[in-house]
This record gives C-alpha cells, structure tokens and sequence, in this order.
C-alpha cells in the first residue's frame, strides 16, 4: 500500500523557488523512516515544451525522488480552462511524464476530475490515463475532484477501465458528497494500492478523504495492513497533533480518533458494555490509542455511576447507597443546566466531594471585578482574596474581560503554592444561555477546555451571574490539575 499523506501541492514559477527548495532542503536531511516527500504541480502549458516550462523545472529542482503531476481528464476542463484542444491536452500530459521520468523522477500522475471526466465521455477519460501510462507514469491517481461521485459510481468505472491499464490504480477523493472515505475504501477494495487524504480531511471545501478514518478502515475492515499495529496505536495522538499545527479545533464526532468516538451515555448502552464490551462498540478504542469513555448524564444509570468510579473503588455495586447518592445529584444539578459528559473533570471533583477524597486548594473569601471604560479605551481588573492553609492571599490581575482577569489573579495567589499550575492553559471557553426567555436574567452554563499540554480536561459552571459560572469552571479546571498531579487526593 503507498500512502499519500501530504503533498506540497504549491509548486509554481521560478519566483517561488526559494520558499520550497528551503522546505525541501530540511526535508533532505531529515531522516524519515516512513515517509517519501513528493513535489506537487500540473502538467505542462500547451505552449511550453517541458524543458522551458516553469511549473516542470520547478518541479525537477525540487529535487524530490517522486513527482506528482495532475492533469485534465474531463473536455468541458480541456475545452473550457485550459483552452486547448483535446489532442493537446493528451499530449502534454505524456510529454511532462515522460520528461520528467528522463529525468530520473518517479511519476505519481493525479488525473483531475477523472469521474466526472469519465461520466461525460468515458473514451477521452480512458484515453488521458493512456497518455499518462505511455509517458511513463508508475501510479494513476483517480481524482473525485469535485466529491460527487457515488460509492457504487466509483466501483463501476473502475471495473470498466481496469482492464484496459497496465500500471497501479489509486485514488484521490473529496468530501463534497459525504462519501471521501467511502469512496476512498471501494476503490482500495477493488484493487487500487495507492490512497491520498490529508490529516483530519482538512482539505478544499468540504475537505478531503480523512486519513484518520481511511487507515483504520483499511486494516480493520478489509483486514489488509496500512501502517500496522502498532502505529496505529497512535493515531489518535497524530490526529490530535495536527490539530494543534493547524490551530483547528479538534473535532470531538471524528470517526475512530474522536474524544466522543466511544462515548457512551445512554443508561442502557452503558449498562450492556460493562456486561460485554462488543455490544456498543464495532472495534477496539486502544487500538487507536483512543479510549473508551462513560458518559454521565440524566440519562445515565447506576452502572454508568459505578463505572466512573471504578478507578476509586474498585468493583463498586451499582446499587451501593454511594452510587446512588451521587446519581441523584448528577440528575438534580444536570437539571439546573450542568452537563457532566462535557465537563468529567467536574464530575471527578463532585464524586470525591462525596466519597471525602479531595482536599479543596483553597477557600475563598471574596473577588471583585472592575470594568473602566472611557474613551481611551477599557481597562479590566480583578481582586482575588482567598485562604490556603490558613494564610490569606490578596491579588490582583488584569486582563482582557472580567474572566482573564479573575483567571490572572487566582493564579497569581495559588501558583506561589502550587508551582504546577503555571503549566495549565484554557484551551477553550464556552458560554450557553440556558433559559432565554428571561433575557439577561438568564441562567448561563460556561464550559471550560484545559491542558497541561499532556492532557485536556473539561470544567463547567452554572449561574444567573457569568462571572460566577465562569469562576466556578475556573476552579474547577485548576483543581483538577492539582489532581491530576496528586497534590490534593486525600486517603
Ligand atoms: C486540481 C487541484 O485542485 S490541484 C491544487 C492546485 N493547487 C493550487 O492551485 C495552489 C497553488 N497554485 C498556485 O500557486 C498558482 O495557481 C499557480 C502557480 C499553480 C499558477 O498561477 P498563475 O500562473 O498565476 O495562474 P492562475 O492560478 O491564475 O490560473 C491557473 C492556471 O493554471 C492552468 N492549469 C490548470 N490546470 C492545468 C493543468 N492540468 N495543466 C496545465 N495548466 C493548468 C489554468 O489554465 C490557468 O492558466 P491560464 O492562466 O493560462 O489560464
Ligand atoms: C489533482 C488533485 C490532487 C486534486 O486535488 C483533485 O483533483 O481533487
């Protein structure tokens, strides 16, 4: 299987050659174990012989062992945004593969649109991919350009062109009609040994086939191997990273590598999994490096409570009065707008509230906001007063709202104290109304992400006051981490 993770897919005139060859300098003396850097660019303008044409040269100073090359495969393309004749295009897509092979490339060829070049005349489609075998091309990449070609479309012309080639099949889909991966698996499925997606799907539009869906699907469902076992133990993690590059938000619904991918919550969901994990579940969460997750909720049951604790007491009965105490507060605060599968941290606090396991950092004694505004611009601050071990804490921060600046000052008292705290980042921050109807009387919930950079926790906060939901999420997320690291767990 050749896998096709990431192209640099910005190869152009001679002017941008400085950016590129610098890339792809660092990529030379990189030492990758797995993974082979392709240059990426079109075939050559009709009116350029190879050898003079800027998007070819470049691509051959990139200097990069493969060479992906896309082409027109569609007429309304040719005839229409190139501007050329349908014998010219075939011509320039076996001139720049097979320049490019005289220069000792490997010729990956991406045929653009090759679907719906193919639904509107099959023969010229055909014939495209023909001009790039005869140039020397080793894969021919079909593209789903424009992501709205069906599963079952995609298997009946690859069954039609299939015989007629002599060199390998892959595939390049988009998103456009929800079927990338789809597409992507039937035409693994029939034959094809070459896969392009991105990271994530991040892509064009709708994006592109999502790697992190196709992998797992190629080696759980057609039982042939991609990247093997024990890579794709940390998919999850790679998921998660490229997320972080790309400063997107992670999506929490991604199949396979989703925080919420083997989140269960509906009582009777969660009841059957502790009873036999293949009931809910259609593969194995580690295998990912994902885990499996219980959520709570007021749909929840006994045996999610039970479960949630285990990690406290070991084999906990779900009819245990403990259970059922906190089941009964989980139901009462849920009804007050809390939502405990979005914020477990929370309810890990409220649990050891109840079983007298955690020793609260701190106590507060007041805080205060100031918001000035005039027209010089608006200043916020924040007054913190509270006690850790019998000695009082008098801060003050400033910051861009009332919440950064209560943030800033909070940690301001409790870093001198509790130095780890310094490593703890809000990743996000969300507020809900919860019962608009009473405009700004309104009840908010405020949901808080955080990190240590090592791992990400979920707070929450409910009030009629969205300084105090927010401070109580606040809190939250800093005593968790004092948690997570073992400074305040009694007994
Ligand atoms: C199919 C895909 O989606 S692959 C992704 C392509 N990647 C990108 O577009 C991102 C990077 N692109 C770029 O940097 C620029 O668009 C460049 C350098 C490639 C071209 O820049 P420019 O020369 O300024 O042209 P511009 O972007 O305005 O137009 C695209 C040109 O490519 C031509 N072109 C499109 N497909 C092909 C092809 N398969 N073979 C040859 N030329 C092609 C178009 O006809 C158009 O040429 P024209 O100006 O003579 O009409
Ligand atoms: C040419 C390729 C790689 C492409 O993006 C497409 O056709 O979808």
């Amino acid at each position: 299987m050749r896998w096709a993770f990431t192209m640099l897919k910005a190869v152009g005139p001679i002017r941008r050659i400085p950016r590129i060859s610098n890339f792809l300098t660092a990529c030379a003396i990189s030492n990758f174990h797995n993974t082979k850097i392709v240059a990426f660019g079109s075939t050559c303008r009709v009116d350029n012989p190879p050898e003079d044409d800027p998007t070819l040269t470049t691509l051959l100073k990139a200097g990069t062992e493969a060479i992906t090359l896309f082409g027109k495969s569609w007429t309304l393309h040719v005839t229409d945004v190139l501007r050329a004749t349908l014998e010219e295009n075939l011509q320039i897509i076996e001139d720049s593969c097979a320049w490019l092979k005289e220069n000792g490339r490997e010729v990956i060829y991406d045929a653009e649109h090759f679907f719906d070049g193919y639904k509107a005349d099959p023969e010229y489609a055909l014939e495209t991919l023909l001009a790039a075998q005869a140039g020397g091309a080793e894969v021919l990449v079909l593209c789903d350009t424009n992501g709205g070609t069906m599963p079952y479309q995609i298997q009946e012309i690859i069954s039609a062109i299939q015989p007629r080639l002599d060199v390998p099949l892959g595939i390049h889909t988009h998103n456009d009609a929800g079927m990338a991966v789809a597409n992507s698996i039937v035409a693994l499925e029939m034959g094809a040994t070459h896969v392009q997606g991105t990271i994530n799907g991040y892509g064009e539009r709708c994006g592109n086939a999502n790697l992190c869906s196709v992998i797992p699907n190629i080696e759980f469902k057609l039982g042939k191997t991609a990247i093997g076992a024990e890579n794709l133990k940390r998919l999850m993690e790679l998921s998660r990273f490229v997320s972080e590059i790309a400063n997107v938000y992670h999506d929490h619904r991604q199949p396979y590598v989703g925080e919420s991918a083997f989140a269960h919550k509906a009582g009777v969901h969660v009841d059957a999994m502790l009873k036999q994990p293949a009931t809910y579940e259609h593969c194995d969460a580690e295998a990912v490096g994902n885990q499996r997750r219980f959520l709570l909720s007021e749909q929840s049951g006994g045996g999610a409570v039970a479960a949630k604790l285990h990690h406290l007491i070991p084999g906990l009965d779900k009819r245990h009065p403990t259970v059922q105490k906190l089941l009964q507060k989980i139901k009462q605060l849920e009804h007050e707008g809390y939502v405990f599968e979005a914020a477990e941290a929370s309810f890990e606090i409220l649990a050891r509230q109840i079983l007298g396991s955690i020793r609260r950092p701190f106590k507060l004694i007041n805080y205060r906001t100031i918001n000035r505004k005039s027209v010089a611009g608006s200043e916020v601050e924040a007054i913190v007063k509270i006690e850790i071990d019998g000695q009082i804490y008098h801060t003050v921060g400033e910051g861009d709202g009332p919440v950064n600046a209560l943030d800033s000052a909070l940690r301001l008292a409790l870093e001198s104290v509790y130095p780890t705290l310094k490593d703890v980042r809000l990743e996000d921050y969300k507020v809900r109304v919860l019962s608009s109807a009473d405009g700004t009387a309104a009840k908010v919930r405020v949901l808080v992400e955080s990190s240590d950079r090592q791992r990400v926790w979920n707070t929450v906060g409910v009030s009629e006051n969205i300084i105090e939901a927010s401070w109580m999420a606040l809190v939250d997320s800093l005593t968790y981490k004092l948690l997570l690291d073992d400074i305040i767990v009694v007994g």
